[in-house]
């Protein structure tokens, strides 16, 4: 090695003359050091374009009000190469004055510097922990998740824009790293994996994704991608910036799938960007969404304004997403936002009588005390007498504060009405229309009503006030039912109706945007209102105090009339008692006088006292004066119903009480305990009142709200937010009676999104009389009106659940009348399988369920030929809770599937429903 080194080495100075040819040669090796060993890759950087630089936002609306004077970053322009050279200059000097990050090419040229340029204290990028962190100048604050206050105010830095996707910061590609990361500031861009070389695959990917020529199906393409030119020079009619919209075209990913990695993943849920809806699974949507500065949007997506129709979905991620980042960091992303600036409601895309608000009438707008819910771009109407407020061409959503000075004077055809009925200069529409009707008043000759913001009504040149809209009860009931607005401060002034659920209502009813409505009608005791009060119990919409005491009113008196049915057996038994015992004296004759004596003593006798009692009480029944005496009867006559209920003659009669058939059946459930119920101080339980007759509203409507508690049925097909029970219902019970003529009032019902008809599946032997005497089969009645209703056209397109009532009865009943009694049913003639290897219930199934599926699919058929659409079908059961819940589940399956119905097939997950191909 000497000889070769001295061979090659210049000749050293230090050559000693002595040693001419043996001097030592002094050597080392020189090699390549690469640092001290780090326990992870060092994450690479992608340089920035500085092209594509995206602008900053301008600053919070708040700030631009109040004249404050804090420094605002301008939005940087798109220049072309040589103007960018000079940005850079000027960042380069700008220092603190405009208190920008500091940028010098160096860092352009190495760190991922992208998203928007925010403003507000200089920082440093650095490393930290092997990872990109920044380091804000002044207060050493961190820097994670810094768009919890407003993304203008953040220093988040490294957000790949998604306009060229080869700038990307480094990222971790396991989501376990996530924690640390987000600790250390650093955040993810879109499908870059170039932290370390064992992503190839994504890398490439990646690639794909971005050439879009690759094997994955290109996730989502935007029209109309606006350049950052015209981005950052609209303004708005105040010469506010107008934040760019970003339009969602779904491309070749089905619904349903990560639009990542196109994989499905049913029971893990998905994260739904707020802007493009593109939603994303567990594995893919960190990578797609970065750190959120904005909320949930992916990364491409930041710094557009929100698909508005997500707006009422701010700040509720999915439990996945909380799942992933933890309580803290997903708080301050929520945090974000709500708060950011970009996310904010544009104010020049939002009209108000056809004039666009400006920033200030907007804040005054959500300011006002009474201000407009769920207020999205879009136009709208303002009546600012009545204070009521619109949808353009629409029928009153709310009741806005009055006297709001925004937009032009109020056209008179601004909510589509067609009733040649005025309101402060507005034609109403059909269902204000009946909301005046409701208050009893009269709308002949084309009347011009001025209405307050109190309700106060009166003649259009008259100058007396001729009542108050929302005093009336029965008003409020009609409005609930059909989404008008009323006030919700009104306090309730009892007696009218019995159902006053409808503060809830109303409060529910200004967010009719979320809200499903479900009608439910069927023919006389087809067991609507028992499904209706099964729904209140189930779904914990408690009876109020008034409520229970009318509820209660309405039992005693019931008792009161079960009673008399009773006592007028008695004379039915005591006659044939007589004659029975003539019979017998006749066969047998005896000493003069003993039929007397029996006749005196028959068993079916009162007591002189109890006897006036039952004469004064069916005296009562037969001049229809039972209602007036209640509830003061109660007081009085408890201590008689105890005595009756004492006496032997009564309690004979009561066990002949099947043949009394004007009894109902649920008689026996309160007169098994009638001295209870009949005391002053009962207290009717919830049993009670399901059970009770007559105990919805008396104009036949009422309403609930409710939503659905998580339970043991939610099945595991259903992702997340179907579970929300923040999704409210509304159930409309209509009586049958209500609907007029033709059912022409199921007009008012035009906005419900499914129709439950219910029918008693013990109908089919059952008749009615009319006023000519013409009998009628029940179940004949019930299928011409379900044919009215179908075929109404306001219903048009609504799905429908048919619910098979009274199956329990049906059971009973079946085994004793044949379901070929009525005419519809006549081909039924089910095939009991006598092979003993058949014979099992799946096979053999009983009777009534036979029946109940033929019935069904008779129902089916019909409908079918009249639509030619598909009824869904459920067998209920209504005084079983169960059996109610879960046809409201199906219900809300139903609507789930209609939303899903380009995925999935109905049949495949239908449960309940039947082909007629299944038939009996
Ligand atoms: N056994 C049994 N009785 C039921 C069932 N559903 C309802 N009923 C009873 O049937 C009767 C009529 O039910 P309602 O709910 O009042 O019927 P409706 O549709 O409101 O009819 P109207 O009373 O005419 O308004 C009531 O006595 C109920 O208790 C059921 O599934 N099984
Ligand atoms: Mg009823």
């Amino acid at each position: 090695m000497t000889s070769v080194l001295r061979s090659i080495l210049p000749v050293s100075s230090a050559k000693s003359e002595d040693h001419d040819d043996d001097y030592s040669v002094e050597y080392s090796f020189a090699m390549e050091y690469s640092g001290p060993p780090v326990s992870q890759d060092i994450p690479q950087v992608a340089p920035v374009d500085v092209r594509r630089i995206p602008t900053a936002a301008v600053a919070a609306r708040g700030v631009m009000l109040s004249n404050l004077s804090l420094p605002v970053v301008q939005p940087i322009v798109k220049k072309s190469d040589h103007q960018n050279k000079k940005v850079l200059e000027e960042l380069k000097s700008s220092g603190s004055e405009a208190a920008h990050h500091q940028v010098t090419e160096a860092h352009v040229g190495k760190i991922g510097l992208s998203g928007r340029v925010y403003s507000r204290k200089s920082g440093n990028c650095s490393y930290r922990n092997g990872k990109l962190a920044i380091e804000e100048g002044g207060d050493g604050e961190s820097n994670v998740f810094g768009g919890a206050q407003s993304s203008s105010s953040s220093g988040t830095m490294g957000f790949s824009d998604g306009h060229d996707d080869s700038n990307h910061l480094s990222e971790s590609s396991d989501v376990e790293d996530l924690d640390d990361n987000l600790k250390a500031g650093v955040s993810y861009g879109d499908c870059s994996n170039a932290t370390t070389s064992n992503s190839n695959e994504d890398v490439e990917d990646c690639a794909d994704e971005v050439s879009g020529q690759g094997h994955r199906a290109s996730v989502v393409t935007f029209r109309d991608l606006p350049s950052n030119d015209s981005m950052s020079e609209q303004t708005d009619h105040d010469g506010h910036e107008i934040i760019p919209e970003r339009r969602l075209v779904l491309d070749d990913v089905k619904k349903g799938l990560c639009n990542r990695c196109c994989k499905k993943n049913r029971f893990a849920g998905k994260e739904v960007c707020i802007v493009c809806g593109a939603k994303y699974c567990s594995k893919c949507v960190i990578k797609a969404m970065g750190s959120m500065p904005e909320g949930r949007k992916c990364i491409a997506c930041i710094g557009y304004r929100i698909d508005e129709s997500k707006r009422g979905s701010l700040g509720k991620c999915s439990r996945m997403l909380k799942r992933l980042l933890g309580d803290e960091a997903i708080k301050q992303i929520m945090s974000a936002e709500i708060s950011c600036e970009v996310n904010q409601l544009p104010p020049h895309l939002i009209f108000v009588n056809d004039k666009p608000l400006s920033i200030e009438e907007l804040v005054m707008l959500q300011s006002c005390p009474n201000p407009p819910k769920k207020l999205r771009p879009g136009k709208y109407w303002y009546d600012k007498v009545s204070g009521f407020w619109g949808k353009d061409g629409e029928q009153p959503c709310q009741i806005i504060s009055a006297q709001l000075a925004v937009g032009y004077q109020i056209r008179q055809d601004a909510s589509n009405g067609n009733t040649n009925v005025m309101i402060n200069n507005r034609e109403i529409t059909k269902a204000e229309f009946w909301m005046l009707q409701a208050a009893g008043i009269h709308c002949e000759g084309n009347p011009h009503f001025w209405v307050t913001a109190d309700g106060s009504y009166q003649h259009e040149g008259m100058n007396y006030v001729m009542g108050k809209l929302w005093e009336k009860k029965r008003v409020r009931i009609v409005c609930a039912a059909l989404s008008l607005p009323f006030p919700s401060d009104i306090t309730n002034t009892g007696g009218e109706d019995i159902d006053n659920n409808s503060n809830k209502v109303n409060s529910k009813n200004q967010e009719q945007d979320a809200k499903n409505k479900l009608l439910l009608v069927g023919c006389d005791q087809s067991g609507t209102s028992t499904i209706y009060k099964q729904a209140r119990i189930l779904y914990s919409v408690p009876f109020s105090e008034d409520e229970k005491q009318n509820i209660k009113t309405v039992i005693q008196r019931n008792l009161y009339r079960y009673i008399a049915i009773i006592l007028e057996g008695r004379e039915q038994f005591e006659e044939d008692h007589m004659i029975e015992m003539r019979r017998r004296n006749a066969d047998e004759p005896g000493p003069s006088g003993s039929s007397d004596q029996v006749d005196k003593k028959n068993a079916y006798s009162f007591s002189p006292r109890l006897e006036s009692f039952s004469s004064f009480l069916l005296q009562l029944v037969m001049s229809g004066e039972l209602e007036a005496i209640f509830p003061a009867a109660t007081r009085e006559y408890s201590p008689m119903v105890e005595e009756l209920w004492k006496d032997k003659a009564f309690q004979a009669i009561y066990k002949r009480r099947n043949e009394l058939h004007l009894l109902p059946r649920v008689a026996n459930y309160f007169l098994d305990r009638a001295v209870e119920i009949s005391r002053i101080d009962y207290e009717p339980s919830e049993m009670d009142i399901l059970y009770a007759e007559g105990i919805t509203s008396s104009n036949g409507v009422a309403s609930v709200d409710f939503s659905f508690p998580k339970s043991s049925q939610d099945g595991y097909m259903e992702s997340s937010d179907q579970n929300d029970p923040s999704i409210s219902y509304q159930l409309i019970r209509v009586h049958v009676s209500s609907l007029g003529e033709h059912c022409k009032w199921l007009e008012m019902f035009e906005d419900v999104d499914l129709v439950t008809y219910s029918v008693s599946l013990t109908d089919y032997d059952e008749y009615y009389e009319d006023i000519n005497g013409i009998r009628t089969n029940k179940m004949l009645a019930a299928k011409k009106l379900f044919e009215s209703i179908v075929t109404h056209p306001t219903l048009a397109e609504k799905h429908f659940l048919l619910i098979l009532n009274k199956f329990d009865l049906l059971e009973d009943k079946i085994e004793r009348v044949p379901l070929t009694q009525c005419d519809w049913f006549h081909d039924f003639n089910p095939v009991i399988s006598l092979h003993p290897h058949s014979a099992t219930s799946s096979n053999n199934p009983p009777l009534a369920q036979r029946a109940f599926h033929y019935i069904a699919v008779q129902f089916k058929r019909l409908f079918h030929s009249l639509t030619e659409r598909k009824l869904f079908v459920s067998r209920v059961t209504g005084l079983e809770a169960d059996s109610v819940d879960k046809a409201l589940r199906y219900s809300k399956e139903i609507l789930k599937w209609s939303e899903e119905r380009n995925t999935v097939s109905l049949n495949e997950w239908s449960t309940e429903s039947m082909e007629p191909s299944t038939s009996a």
